[in-house]
C-alpha cells in the first residue's frame, strides 16, 4: 500500500497524494515549472535552494537519473512534486532511478495529488509557503492525517522564514576558489559563484575560457588580482536585493573589465548599477518562454527559472535588450558604455532549448575586443575529454 502524504499551504490549503522519494517532511517557497523534461537539472539547479518545486507535466522520472545531467553536486529542492513519478527507469543513459536518487538526497517528495489544482492555485494567488510531509514522519507510515496534523502543519508553514528577504546564496556558492577543470587558455574568466549550474561553466570553457570560480563574497581587490579578461556573474537562490555586498562588487567592477550575468547575475547587475528589483507573483519557471531580441527582433524560446526581475524603469546606465513576450518582463540589458551585459533567462539551457547560446559567443567577442585579443584563435576545450 501507498504511504499518505499531504502538501499544506500556509493559506491552509491541504492536498492529499503519496509518499515519494526520501520519507520524511519539509518546509518551502511552492513554485512551479513547466517543462516536460530535464527532471534532473531542476533538482541540481542550486538557485531553487529553499524550493518546494511542483511538475505541471504529469509524468516525471521516466529515462531515470545519470552523472551528466548533475547541474551541481547535489539537489537543492526542498520538496518534489508531480501528478504520477515512474518507478521504472527507462533508457541507455539512466545509471539510477528517480526515486532512489531523491532517498539518496534526502529529497522529499508527493505524487498523486492534483497539480493542475495546485498550479492554477499559484498563478492565481502568488507563490506561498507549504510544507510536504508523509505519515513517516508522523510516527508510522499508516498514519492517517487529521485535522490537528494539517493544522499544525500549517502553522509551520506560516512561521518558516520567506526567502523574500533573505540571502540564499552563501549556503550554495562555493566556499574556496577553484579552478574549473580546463587546459590554460589565453583568455581567463573569473567567474563569481552565487550558485552556478554546471552547464554554464561547461560552455564557457569548451569555449577556450580558463575558469576561476570565487565565492560569490569575493572583495573586488581580489578579484582584480587574479587579473581576469572576463567577468561572469551566476544565477543563484533567493532574493537578489539581500547579496548587498554583490551589488557593492559589481559596482565598483563596472567599466574595469568585461562582464556577463545571467538570471540572479543579471539582477545584481541592475541591483549595482543603482536598479531596483521585484518580485514577480508566480515566477518564470520552464523550458519554453518566448523571448524578444531588441537588437534583431528575433524571437527565442528560452529556459527561465526565477521569481524577481529587474524593473527597466529603473535603470539609468543599462539599456533593455531582451523582453518577456509573456508579460513584459526585462529579460536582458546592456551597459550603454562598458562591456558589460546579462540575462534573466538561461543560455546555457539544461533543460531547455539552445535558441540563446549566441550570448557566450557575444561575451568572448567583448573579452577579446576588450583586451586586445581578436584574431586570436579559439582553442576549443573538449570538456568530454576532462571529465566534466
Ligand atoms: N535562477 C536564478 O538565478 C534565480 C534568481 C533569483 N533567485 C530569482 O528567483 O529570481
Amino acid at each position: 500500500m501507498k504511504e499518505r502524504a499531504v502538501l499544506v499551504l500556509e493559506d491552509g490549503t491541504v492536498y492529499h497524494g503519496y509518499a515519494f522519494g526520501h520519507r520524511g517532511k519539509n518546509v518551502g517557497e511552492v513554485v512551479f515549472n513547466t517543462a516536460q523534461t530535464g527532471y534532473q537539472e531542476i533538482l541540481t539547479d542550486p538557485s531553487y535552494n529553499g524550493q518546494i518545486v511542483v511538475m505541471t507535466y504529469p509524468h516525471q522520472g521516466n529515462y531515470g537519473v545519470n552523472v551528466f545531467d548533475m547541474e551541481s553536486n547535489r539537489p537543492w529542492v526542498r520538496g518534489f512534486v508531480a501528478k504520477e513519478f515512474s518507478t521504472y527507469a527507462a533508457g541507455p543513459r539512466a545509471q539510477q532511478s528517480l526515486a532512489e536518487f531523491m532517498s539518496e538526497y534526502g529529497v522529499v517528495g508527493l505524487e498523486g495529488i492534483d497539480t493542475r489544482a495546485l498550479v492554477r492555485k499559484i498563478r492565481e494567488g502568488g507563490v506561498m509557503k507549504g510544507v510536504i510531509a508523509h505519515a513517516s514522519a508522523f510516527g508510522s507510515p499508516t498514519h492517517r492525517f487529521s485535522p490537528a496534523d494539517t493544522d499544525a502543519l500549517r502553522e509551520e508553514a506560516r512561521k518558516w522564514t520567506d526567502i523574500d528577504g533573505r540571502d540564499m546564496t552563501p549556503e550554495v556558492s562555493t566556499p574556496l576558489p577553484y579552478q574549473f577543470p580546463t587546459f590554460k587558455g589565453r583568455r581567463r574568466v573569473v567567474v563569481m559563484d552565487f550558485g552556478i549550474k554546471h552547464a554554464q561553466m561547461r560552455y564557457m570553457a569548451e569555449m577556450g575560457f580558463e575558469l576561476i570560480v570565487v565565492p560569490g563574497k569575493t572583495s573586488p581587490a581580489q578579484i582584480m588580482a587574479l587579473e581576469p579578461h572576463g567577468l561572469f556573474v551566476s544565477n543563484g537562490p533567493g532574493d537578489p536585493s539581500m547579496p548587498r555586498y554583490a551589488h557593492a562588487t559589481l559596482w565598483k567592477l563596472m567599466g574595469l573589465v568585461p562582464t556577463f550575468g545571467i538570471c540572479l547575475g543579471h539582477q545584481l547587475l541592475g541591483l549595482a548599477a543603482g536598479g531596483r528589483t521585484f518580485k514577480l507573483k508566480f515566477g518564470h519557471r520552464g523550458a519554453n518562454h518566448p523571448v524578444k531580441n531588441l537588437l534583431t527582433g528575433k524571437v527565442e524560446i528560452t529556459s527561465q527559472n526565477h521569481g524577481y526581475a529587474v524593473d527597466p524603469e529603473s535603470l539609468e546606465e543599462f539599456q533593455p535588450t531582451h523582453i518577456n513576450l509573456n508579460d513584459g518582463t526585462l529579460e536582458g540589458m546592456a551597459h550603454l558604455r562598458y562591456p558589460v551585459f546579462s540575462v534573466q533567462y538561461h543560455p546555457e539551457a539544461c533543460p531547455g532549448p539552445h535558441d540563446s547560446l549566441y550570448l557566450f559567443q557575444r561575451f568572448l567577442e567583448e573579452v577579446d575586443a576588450f583586451n586586445g585579443l581578436t584574431g586570436l584563435p579559439v582553442e576549443k576545450q573538449r570538456t568530454d575529454k576532462l571529465g566534466v
